[in-house]
């Protein structure tokens, strides 16, 4: 439990109708905000015990915080005398009441009501009248999100500031839901922007839209379909390393490569296993750490979707806005090279190697792949060509191709990924 959880809150809050959901929502912001952990991965603990509405509840709460947390505290900020510390509670219950109130638009009443039991026993008056002069003020947030400092200067060196505002509109707006088409079986209707591809609209659950049971596609955003794109329909043998959960691995069976799918995780693999046997399709899955495991021959194309920062999938986690600095880059950087070496070990003369990052940070892009090339005098960039590319989404002066969110802006937008095709000469 961090500062601002005491023992015995769950015993005294856990009475109270709705107030369940909001301590969940508590211990998620301080697993995220103050331990720096993945929120979903901290929703499995925090939201332990719950009903799944709670559970949802708890999940909604915490990510509009985390969305707009620069604003909710220059909010709270605007009404206390003396600063409230960052991981002070009184400050955590504000920012979980005052989302609810401006985000999620809960009454002002129950929004306040179910927060100040977790402060019961510390500043719960403060809580009230700091909240209480807010609504009186009919205080409102931005149109759009301010991002975190740390990223907004780092984003604006690398990327400038038309990008800066694509990713707060990104921030703000629901993303749409994209998915790879198999090639046969029903398919739900919505826009198409590549081919195999479709971007649907309002849907229900993913389990209940056409053609899921039937498993004639599966969800995978528009710039995630990039990387196995490029390396088109069946030329052999492919490795396709960090495979899981595997959009990628289906992609590249679906277009007729015999697939050898590598990753270092059981339980993602799992999930690649239920994604293969649902779609019908093939591949030959491998539990390994990359950095141990070698293959028995060299492979006709290599896919390595590396570990990464993962800031360029900020709108559907956006606690990665506040988690990631910048020693997380360099430590994922460091892992990328290795496996990177590693890789291009194993591409025969003439293959193809595709690397890919669902980072914004050049150091697991641009620079990951200047460094390559300057110790691999055996691989050359293979260029992409604008027409292997979803219209809208152009390929980089050098060949690459770097997705932002300033691209398909009326149409939804795209996660930010970095690929690299090269080849060895
Ligand atoms: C970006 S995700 C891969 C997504 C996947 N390619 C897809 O399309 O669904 C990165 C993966 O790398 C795996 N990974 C990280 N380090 C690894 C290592 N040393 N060896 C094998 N897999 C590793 C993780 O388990 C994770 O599944």
């Amino acid at each position: 439990m961090g500062p601002c959880l005491r023992r015995g809150d769950e015993d005294r809050v856990t009475e109270t109708t709705g107030v369940p959901a909001r301590l969940a929502a508590l211990k998620l912001l301080d697993a995220v905000l103050r331990q720096g952990l993945p929120l979903e991965a901290a929703l499995e603990r925090a939201g332990a015990g719950l009903a799944p509405r709670d559970r949802g509840l708890a999940h909604a709460i915490a990510a509009a915080v985390i969305r707009w947390l620069p604003d909710l505290d220059e909010l709270i900020d605007s009404a206390t005398r003396n600063r409230l510390a960052d991981d002070a509670k009184a400050r955590m219950a504000l920012r979980i009441a005052i989302a609810q109130a401006l985000v999620l638009k809960t009454p002002g009443h129950a929004a306040i009501s179910t927060v100040l039991p977790l402060v019961d026993g510390g500043p719960r008056k403060l809580v009230h009248g700091v909240f209480g002069t807010l609504m009186r003020k009919n205080v409102a947030l931005p149109d759009r999100p301010t991002l975190p400092y740390a990223t907004l200067y780092r984003w604006q060196k690398n990327w400038g500031d038309v990008m800066l505002a694509a990713a707060e509109h990104a921030i703000a707006d629901q993303p749409p839901m994209d998915i790879a088409l198999k090639g046969d079986g029903p398919v739900p209707e919505g826009v198409s922007l590549a081919p195999n591809h479709m971007r649907l609209g309002d849907h229900g659950p993913v389990t209940e839209i056409p053609g899921f049971a039937e498993g004639s596609w599966w969800v995978q955003d528009l710039a995630a379909q990039i990387p196995a794109r490029l390396l088109g329909l069946n030329g052999g043998h492919v490795l396709d390393l960090c495979a899981a959960p595997g959009g990628k691995t289906l992609q590249l069976a679906s277009a007729g490569w015999n697939v050898t799918a590598v990753d270092a995780s059981d339980s993602r693999l799992a999930r690649l296993r239920e994604n293969l046997e649902r779609t019908g399709l093939e591949a030959e899955v491998i539990t390994a750490d990359l950095l141990d495991w070698k293959p028995s021959a060299p492979a006709d194309a290599v896919l390595l979707d590396a570990p990464c920062s993962a800031t360029g999938i900020f709108r559907r986690h956006p606690d990665v806005l506040h988690r990631v600095r910048p020693k997380v880059i360099a430590e994922m950087a460091a892992v990328q090279a290795k496996l990177l070496a590693r890789a291009a070990r194993w591409v025969k003369p003439g293959g193809r190697l595709v690397y890919a990052t669902c980072s914004l940070e050049p150091e697991e892009g641009e620079d990951q792949l200047a460094a390559f090339l300057m110790a691999h005098g055996g691989f050359r960039l293979d260029p992409v060509r604008a027409d292997e590319l979803p219209a809208g989404v152009t390929p980089s002066a050098n060949g690459t191709v770097r997705t932002l969110p300033t691209m398909l802006a009326d149409q939804g937008r795209l996660d930010g990924f970095f690929v690299a095709r090269l080849v060895r000469v």
